[in-house]
């Protein structure tokens, strides 16, 4: 792939020598779905060449967020760039350089794990012996080979992410969205797609994820986005996000408002065999 990392509006330094855009800009990104606001008036920098975490409680605002930064969603006000582009006004620019993998991914059920990667490789422009070398790797590295021949429609949710990330990553883009990845994905499989991934961000691409798993995130990431009712609470470098907190899971806790929220279940005292409230 051509050098195009530093390309776009990304100015220049000091001495003049130009400085690679951000991964994602996000400025006043609002969203409303009927009386929910979804996203309310977010500004989000994301520097390229980190692998960085967009984390944050159960309708937080991520899905909804990724959709729009992908172009798959049309904010209602706001402005996304991607590595120096407009996504609203340079989609085709934007779109050649992103890879995502979205959350209820929908993908051609009919075609073969490896028709699905031939099929991808063309609509990206890539010519068929380059679809073909980079689609036998992928499918041997995330431990596909023996199942490319089978219909997506029967992979399992673990083997329809490895597929949707291989679809993905096949035209090399300077930045990975993925929603998700690792949910219903086995341990040996994780750990697989964390080697792939953490080698695409060692060569300076980009991978923004979004995750509930505060482990992972603060042992994948160096760079991480905390999200809460449709708000941005904290952005920035892992360890400055975590702050003083022991981990990531309380500075994001503590970030959310949910301290405290661990006794919530005390309310359910009929729930379990040692209540002594009769009916069951
Ligand atoms: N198409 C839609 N129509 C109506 N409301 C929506 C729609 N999409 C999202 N919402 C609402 O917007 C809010 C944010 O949802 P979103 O899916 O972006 O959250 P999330 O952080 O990805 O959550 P989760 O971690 O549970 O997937 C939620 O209140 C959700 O109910």
């Amino acid at each position: 792939m051509p050098d195009i990392r530093a390309t776009g509006t990304g100015g220049t330094d000091a001495g003049g020598a130009p400085v690679a855009p951000p991964a994602v800009r996000v400025e006043g990104l609002w969203k409303r779905f009927g009386e929910q606001i979804a996203v309310s008036g977010i500004d989000l920098t994301l520097p390229a060449g980190r692998f960085i975490g967009l984390v944050g409680p159960n309708g937080a605002g991520k899905t909804t967020t990724l959709s729009m930064v992908t172009g798959l969603l049309r904010p209602d006000q706001g402005r996304v760039e991607v590595a120096g582009h407009d996504v609203w006004r340079d989609p085709v620019a934007v779109k050649s350089r992103i890879g995502v993998l979205p959350e209820g991914l929908r993908l051609f059920e009919r075609l073969s794990g490896r028709e699905l990667l031939a099929y991808t490789g063309r609509l990206r422009g890539l010519p068929g012996a380059e679809v073909d070398k980079r689609a036998d790797q992928l499918l041997g590295v995330l431990d596909l080979t023996g199942s490319q021949n089978k219909l997506v429609v029967d992979y399992s949710t673990g083997m329809r992410k490895k597929i949707g990330l291989a679809a993905a990553l096949l035209h090399n883009p300077e930045v990975l969205f993925l929603d998700e990845p690792f949910e219903g994905v086995d341990p040996v499989s994780a750990q697989t797609i964390r080697g792939v991934l953490e080698r695409y961000t060692s060569s300076g691409a980009t991978v923004v994820f979004s995750s509930h798993v505060m482990e992972l995130v603060e042992s994948l990431c160096d760079w991480v986005a905390v999200m809460a009712g449709g708000r941005i609470r904290a952005q920035g470098p892992l360890a400055d996000v975590r702050g003083d907190a022991p981990s990531l899971q309380s500075a994001f806790l503590e970030l959310v408002g949910a301290t405290g929220r661990d006794t919530a279940h005390e309310a359910l005292d009929w729930l379990g065999g040692g209540s002594a409230g009769g009916a069951r």
